[in-house]
């Protein structure tokens, strides 16, 4: 055993894999990052890096850098998120005693533009081969998990249609979290009375549902489910936390970083029964709130304000565009920036998050006043809810979501969902309820819970 780190990239036969990624999502603890048919998926723990507080970021930063510095990486397919690559997840606040995380999987497999691979990372003296990778990949996908039966990959259909994913399971139940409903609607009102106050712009309450499931969580199933329904989203899983989320929070490839920024929803089942087609339906509702306009501008200029230092060139949509996700539409904006030089080096993706969270988008503006009125009214730990989730590898490439639309696995019977709110000065609070069962929704159906 010695401390350096060695990895082995090997090309994987994609025909081998007809239901992409998702076809590997067949243990209840893999790493997951996907995309369509795209993204990472990691097995087993290395090692991993543990941060509370405000430097989190950077401190994980510099492990990640110090780690991969005297790494002996070999890799036969060079494409992001190839060689050594960690999965993360970061808790929302700096004040938060939730850890973050990064964790170096024993194994991961990828796939991308038509291209698959496995990379094998070890700490140990022994010559890493082909064979020696395929060799694990065969086992990960076969062996049981240590506690779980492993019959995940058994009679999986990664290519679920909606119907089946809208099928009830039926046994779960739910609870409220932090707050009852009518606490959480009386928060709103008290923050849509400080926005009146002028002591703020914009502030984003989150509330938090318990779900209790008897006959077990099915984490893989989840995931399988997430990515195969909500393919314009980023399906995540990282140590217990799982979702869907819409939101890119920085994206690097090379010198190229991009962000999807998102603020106004609409729940799809309000279209139900109206005259309009659902999207002149979303378009006028949406595109033509002032209130929602409002809010999603909010949202881009503190995501561009902070992107701009490390920038040398940017751009963004003059105008939103509407998502539309299989339970809600946003106003959408991507934004593009080319990365400058900062002392020599691209600045890396936990430099650039430790730069843009919490954005508007789910802390609110000015963010010390937004992230003080959320400590004070929600009565929560957010833990990793609306923080960076994803991965990056020794390149500087990565892929970093908020962890939004999204559960943590609490234990082998209960499941903890979030959701929240951009709250501005118009907002209602039973509007602002009925928004975070439109967005607890993508969860409640992955885990087979009907409300
Ligand atoms: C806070 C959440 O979502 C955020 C808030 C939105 C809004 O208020 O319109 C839209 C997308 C996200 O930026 C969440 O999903 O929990």
């Amino acid at each position: 055993m010695t401390s350096t780190l060695r990895t082995l990239t090997v090309p994987l036969d994609v025909e081998s894999s007809p239901g992409g990624l998702p076809s590997f999502l067949v243990r209840d603890d893999v790493l997951c990052w996907s995309r369509r048919e795209a993204g990472l998926v990691g097995y087993g723990e290395l090692t991993r890096f543990n941060a509370t507080g405000p430097e989190r970021f950077l401190e994980a930063d510099i492990w990640w850098r110090h780690l991969i510095l005297e790494a002996e990486i070999t890799d036969h397919v060079e494409l992001p998120g190839t060689g050594p690559v960690a999965f993360g997840s970061f808790a929302f606040s700096k004040t938060s005693p939730h850890v973050s995380r990064l964790i170096l999987p024993e194994l991961v497999v990828g796939i991308r533009d038509g291209r698959a691979w496995a990379t094998q990372l070890t700490f140990d003296d022994r010559p890493l081969t082909e064979a020696g990778v395929l060799a694990s990949v065969e086992r990960w996908l076969t062996e049981p998990e240590p506690n779980g039966d492993g019959s995940a990959a058994e009679g999986s259909d990664v290519g679920l249609s909606p119907e089946v994913v809208s099928q009830d399971g039926g046994s779960g139940h739910l609870s409220h979290g932090s707050l009852s409903e009518a606490n959480w609607m009386k928060a709103v009102a008290d923050g849509v009375e400080e926005i009146r106050a002028g002591k703020l712009e914009k502030l984003v309450l989150a509330r938090d549902v318990v779900a209790t499931l008897p006959d077990g969580v099915n984490a893989a199933e989840v995931l399988r489910q997430l990515a195969a329904r909500y393919r314009e989203c980023w399906t995540y899983g990282v140590d217990g936390l799982v979702g869907a989320t819409p939101e890119m929070l920085i994206q690097v490839e090379g010198r190229t970083a991009q962000a999807r920024v998102l603020a106004g929803t609409l729940d799809r089942r309000d279209a139900e029964g109206v005259d309009d087609s659902p999207m002149a339906y979303a378009e006028r509702v949406l595109a033509g709130s002032e209130k929602q306009r409002h809010e999603h501008e909010i949202a881009i200029d503190s995501l561009t304000r902070q992107l701009a230092p490390f920038s040398e060139a940017m751009n963004s949509h003059s105008e939103p565009f509407i998502l539309e996700l299989p339970n809600v539409w946003h106003l959408a904006s991507d934004v593009k920036a080319e990365l400058a030089d900062i002392e020599g080096h691209v600045p890396t993706c936990l430099a650039l998050i430790n730069a843009l969270h919490p954005t508007a988008a789910v802390c609110g503006t000015p963010t010390l006043v937004a992230g003080a009125l959320i400590r004070k009214l929600e009565h929560l730990d957010r833990g990793p809810y609306a923080g960076p989730v994803g991965w990056l590898d020794a390149a500087g490439n990565g892929e970093w979501g908020i962890a939004l639309r999204g559960a943590v696995i609490e234990d082998a019977n209960t499941v903890r969902l979030y959701a929240g709110c951009g709250i501005v000065e118009g907002s209602q609070p039973e509007a602002e309820l009925a928004e975070t069962w439109a967005k607890f929704r993508p969860m409640l159906e992955a885990l087979g819970i009907k409300r």
